[in-house]
């Protein structure tokens, strides 16, 4: 009798498991479309609704206990034991419910079955929207899998190129964002997806919301048409429906919400209340002010709305503690706020665009805000979603235009029941007077309201849906007001698009385009040398340097303008604002409108604001909100809640920044780079590429060899006999060799040599926050 080592025993014991109880392979079992509601195949492991009951390793139920999970959520169960057979997969699911795991769980133990090292090259590529999405699923990965013998990685746009080009070559496991993988199939040496076992593809809607369509399909064309693919969505439209059917082969569709009353969870409280364009920044600052103890996402339509209201709420005392978060930020800055945001237990408001909407996990948040309506049904159900997520209660607010009313329809057709609110006006606090001296004292901040209120209109004007959004019925000159502007900034491009173009304007944008050149044109140069990066990244960089430099040269003007602006603040002073009021109690502020949600509050009851009588108790309505203990991101392997290791890293490189001392600079970095072990010499990753190839052939002829095999065991209908041993798992891929060693990572320390190495460390170091940890 052969001695069978542990993990070997375990495999075996799994793939029967697998066999027996999650039905048979693809291709054998479901021939036929799958269509929504289709009863799947019934089995133990199909049944169960916890891990434990999973045919899944013991090194897998480890890192998932060690990070607090142990019960399925109902995609979880639907999907994991569906995908663990190696079907592909189609799954949709309400946003919050889990479906990171759903994917991940199977992936990690695909690999782990078939016994995967860094030398059978590229085994698993997780494709996401965003790059906060895709760091986040990468950490998930790196806590579930603590235990495994993995190398994952995480890349994302708007690092070097050539940085992670060493290290991508040795990863197992990639978590990626569409162009940059593409980037990297396209370009680097040796990086390869011939071999691929499984693609995910998560957050499908969104993927096809940023326009990546066209991406996906060239990322396919890189991939063996006998991988597994599973795909998630909130929602399954036609484009995604399209996507499927170039990336699927007969999925299994597992759609867990389909019939639910509500596409939001039922833990969401949602509200909607109608709010003048000019009263829009007051109403808000009260909100936030009446909410300052709670953790709120507040959306806004664009980066430069964000700029403005963060730059200008942390001005007014009292008020709420404030954090943003957008597009033009670094990548590295981006991430740092990220991780702030989600260690705030509460008192915090976040100002972000839909660049958090989708996908992000952000632990225990109160309240969503909607201050811009979003542009369609979809987008409103990702913002939603970041509150309420799991089992954990949550609320949502949504200002709406008088104008903008009609959208209250579509959410009731599209099942989400939301109710109308008024602010009550007594609790209404007006800073308008209190932002023209702000933005008297500060040209940055007056620039950035310009800005705000010129992108604002310009959003609004390109929205597709003209049915809601109705550029004409903004009242600018007063919204102008409301941002403490003393008059309506001027905007070439808007009037031109209204046949309202300037001589004047048509220079400016004449001038602003050829400094915008000018500046891409110099990010170009210095991204020379072999390291292209996407256009979009360079003209985002561009615009914020443009940006930057405006503000610059802006605050060497002290023109008519500003010195009314300050004659206003002067006069604001004298009239006594009620800056030191008390901040009103949360559930004085909100009234409920006696009314369906249908109706909603007319134009002039949103701005008389009539008293009523009943007073809406949004605070008892919903539980504790604050989902301890169940979100991995940050417990430690015991239970207790630790800092992220980027968050630390981060933290660090800030303090250094600020007391640059060399001694202690080195052995930080010395540190970071024990942390962050590098192992990505040239010679290394030569001698890599050449194994992999072999090992690639190896499996190629494994797998046609096991192919025939199964297919003639499949033929027969022959059950396994119980002495020999059984045969692999149902699996797209075929088994490793019986004999081969078990290769582990080694991860050379190189010498730190001079002031030099360190600060090319450091580069390093920040280019891999956010990924690249083997
Ligand atoms: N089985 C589980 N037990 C406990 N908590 C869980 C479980 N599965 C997921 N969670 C938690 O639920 C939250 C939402 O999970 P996840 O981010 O995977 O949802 P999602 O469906 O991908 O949401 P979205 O559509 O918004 O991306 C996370 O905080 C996660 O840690």
């Amino acid at each position: 009798m052969t001695f069978l080592p542990a993990k070997e025993a375990e495999i075996r014991s799994l793939e029967a498991r697998i066999r027996a109880e999650c039905g048979s392979r693809i291709g054998a079992a479901s021939k036929g479309k799958a269509t929504p509601g289709q009863a799947p195949p019934t089995g133990p492991a199909l049944t169960g609704r916890l891990f434990r009951e999973l045919p899944i390793s013991e090194r897998t139920l480890r890192g998932l206990e060690a990070s607090k999970f142990v019960k399925m959520t109902e995609i979880q169960s639907g999907a994991i034991p569906l995908a663990l057979s190696g079907r592909d997969i189609l799954g949709e699911a309400r946003t919050g419910s889990g479906k990171t795991l759903a994917f991940l769980v199977p992936v990690i133990e695909c690999l782990y079955r078939q016994n995967w090292s860094k030398m059978d090259g590229l085994g698993a590529v997780i494709v996401s929207p965003t790059r906060e999405l895709a760091y986040q699923i990468f950490q998930v990965l790196t806590n579930v899998g603590q235990e495994h013998e993995i190398s994952a990685g995480c890349i994302v746009g708007g690092r070097s190129l050539a940085e992670e080009q060493h290290a991508v070559a040795s990863m197992s496991v990639l978590v990626a964002t569409p162009g940059r993988l593409l980037q990297h199939l396209d370009e680097s040496p040796g990086f390869d997806a011939s071999a691929l076992l499984a693609l995910v593809i998560d957050e499908a809607d969104r993927i096809l919301d940023f326009g990546f369509q066209e991406t996906m399909h060239n990322i396919l064309q890189h991939m063996p048409t006998n991988r597994q693919t599973l795909l998630f969505s909130a929602t399954l439209h036609s484009s995604v429906h399209r996507l499927g059917r170039a990336a699927l082969r007969s999925p299994e569709v597992v759609s867990v919400h389909h019939n639910a009353k509500s596409r939001t969870p039922e833990t969401l409280k949602q509200i909607f209340m109608v709010v003048p364009l000019e009263k829009k920044v007051d109403t808000l600052f009260s909100f936030l002010r009446s909410h300052s103890q709670k953790k709120t996402i507040v959306f806004v339509s664009t980066c430069k709305q964000v700029r403005f209201f963060y730059e200008a709420f942390r001005k007014l005392k009292p008020g709420p503690a404030v954090m943003e978060l957008h597009g033009r930020q670094s990548l590295t800055k981006r991430m740092m706020i990220f991780q702030q945001f989600t260690e705030r237990e509460r008192a915090v408001a976040l100002f972000c665009t839909d660049i958090a909407a989708r996908g992000v996990d952000f632990p225990a948040v109160d309240w969503v805000v909607q201050a811009d309506c979003p542009d369609t049904v979809d987008s409103y159900i990702h913002r939603v979603g970041r509150t309420a997520r799991y089992e954990s209660a949550g609320k949502s607010a949504l200002f709406l235009l008088p104008s903008e009313k009609p959208f209250v329809d579509k959410l009731l057709q599209a099942r989400v029941s939301v109710r109308a609110i008024n602010a009550k006006q007594s609790k209404l606090v007006s800073i308008q007077q209190k932002l023209a001296s702000v933005l008297a004292e500060s040209s940055d901040i007056r620039h950035l309201a310009q800005r705000a209120f010129a992108s604002y209109i310009r959003s609004v004007r390109l929205m597709k849906d003209k049915e809601i959004f109705d550029v004409q019925a903004l009242s600018k000159t007063a919204f102008a007001e409301s941002l403490g502007l003393a008059d309506m900034p001027e905007m070439g491009a808007e009037w031109e698009a209204q046949g309202e173009d300037t001589e004047h304007n048509k220079l400016k944008k004449r001038k602003n385009q050829s400094a915008l050149q000018r500046l891409k044109d110099k990010i170009r140069e210095k991204k020379q040398a072999g390291k292209p990066e996407p256009k979009q990244v360079e003209e985002e960089e561009a615009e914020e340097e443009l940006e930057l430099s405006q503000q610059d040269s802006s605050k060497r003007k002290v023109g008519k303008w500003e010195r009314r602006q300050r004659r206003i603040a002067a006069a604001s002073k004298a009239a006594q604002q009620p800056a030191k009021q008390e901040a009103p109690a949360e559930e004085e502020f909100l009234q409920l409108v006696e009314q369906d949600g249908r109706d909603g509050p007319t134009e002039s009851q949103a701005e008389v604001l009539p008293p009523s009588k009943k007073r809406i108790k949004l605070r008892k309505d919903g539980s504790a909100v604050h989902a301890s203990g169940q979100h991995t991101f940050f417990t430690g392997k015991h239970g207790t809640r630790v800092s992220s290791e980027l968050a630390q890293l981060a933290d660090e490189l800030q303090e250094r920044s600020a007391v640059p001392d060399e001694g202690d600079r080195a052995s930080f970095l010395k540190r970071v780079q024990q942390e962050l072990a590098t192992r990505d010499s040239s010679d290394a990753a030569l001698s890599r590429s050449r194994l992999q190839k072999r090992h690639q052939t190896m499996r190629r002829k494994e797998r046609a060899a096991k192919g025939a095999q199964e297919d003639d065991a499949d033929d027969a209908g022959s059950s396994e006999s119980p002495q020999r041993p059984q045969s692999p798992p149902p699996s797209p891929v075929a088994e490793k060799a019986e004999t081969k060693p078990k290769k582990k990572a080694s991860l050379p320390v190189s010498k730190i040599a001079s002031l030099d190495d360190l600060q090319d460390l450091e580069k390093k170091a920040l280019s891999r926050l956010g990924g690249l940890f083997a």
